[in-house]
């Protein structure tokens, strides 16, 4: 039996547990003290990366626990990046973001129906955990780019090199796909140092990267190896297509003169072509590219020599 005093206690802890539940959500719609916990939590898991594509998926994640979303996207021209996550819809909402003068791109989220006001709020609460993770990925991105670029042609560096080489090759066995490799040098480079100085030399440098790149597909990757020395690494490129690919760069390099002190000053090159074989491994691979290159050189330079 309830008596009349615990009837109106149990009607008054009712009442109570309605407001807590309201105050929860709205029409589905997480509110305060709900989107408090989620800031917090979102701002515990965006400690977990640097890495400027996991900082936004595991954004994009934790805001879709707040807001239905379709999808998400980033871009900063500034830093050369566009990514977009989920499926891009007809509703879209723009930030542009900022910290102290410092842009940091635009956001894009985007669903198949509207946004409604108290939507956008919550959006922009989340947004707001973002700034500070986000800046420090792109600067994190900055610095990791600029460790494996060579500065003087502004194409990877040595150390880029090292990484992908080893990448490509084990895959390539792993897989079965076809590899090829290029070891490029410039012919008679110190006569451009010692008749036009290094800065000129260096501008070769920089033309002589822009034409290999032009020269290949997209998906070949170009690499400063040292020096005057160049490196291409041809993915799923068997023998006789890498030996036409090399032979195309050189007759590329030696039909495209570089400006230099207002002249036009051409230069050629030499290369040698490898290709991956069933026992090879990286140093047996670069060797005989490399020695190919010498030999091309003993040739009469401005040859492509395959070994
Ligand atoms: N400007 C400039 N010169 C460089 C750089 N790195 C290496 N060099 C120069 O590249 C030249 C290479 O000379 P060598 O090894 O004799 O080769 P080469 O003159 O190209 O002759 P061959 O390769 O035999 O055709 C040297 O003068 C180096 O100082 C660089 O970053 N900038």
């Amino acid at each position: 039996m309830v008596t009349m005093a615990e009837s109106k206690a149990r009607q008054r802890e009712d009442a109570k547990d309605k407001r807590a539940a309201h105050s929860q959500r709205v029409n589905g719609f997480p509110v305060e003290n709900k989107l408090r916990d989620m800031q917090f939590k979102l701002a515990h898991n965006l400690q977990c990366s640097l890495d400027l594509y996991t900082t936004l998926e595991l954004f994009f994640n934790n805001v879709r626990e707040a807001v239905t979303l379709d999808g998400l996207r980033y871009s900063t021209p500034t830093a050369g990046v566009e990514y977009s996550l989920g499926d891009q819809r007809a509703h879209t909402v723009n930030y542009n973001l900022s910290t102290n003068e410092n842009p940091l791109g635009q956001i894009i989220f985007s669903r198949a129906q509207k946004f409604n006001e108290s939507e956008l709020a919550a959006l922009e609460m989340l947004l707001g955990v973002l700034y500070y993770p986000l800046r420090n990925a792109l600067l994190y991105q900055a610095a990791l780019h600029s460790s494996l670029r060579d500065p003087v042609t502004g194409i990877g560096n040595r150390a880029a090199w090292d990484a992908a080489y080893q990448r490509e090759v084990k895959l390539a066995t792993r897989h079965g796909t076809e590899l090829s490799l290029l070891v490029i040098d410039i012919d008679h480079f110190k006569q451009v140092n010692d008749n036009y100085g290094h800065q000129q030399g260096d501008k070769l440098l920089k033309h002589l990267a822009k034409t290999l790149q032009d020269s290949l597909r997209e998906t070949d990757q170009v690499f400063r190896y040292g020096g005057e020395e160049f490196v291409v690494i041809l993915n799923n490129t068997n023998a006789k297509d890498a030996a036409l690919t090399a032979e195309r760069i050189r007759l590329q390099v030696a039909m495209s003169p570089a400006l230099i002190n207002d002249q036009e000053v051409f230069a050629s090159v030499s290369i040698g072509v490898a290709h991956l074989c069933a026992d090879d491994d990286p140093t047996s691979l670069f060797n005989r590219a490399d020695c190919a290159m010498y030999a091309a050189k003993r040739a009469g330079r401005n040859k492509v020599s395959c070994g």
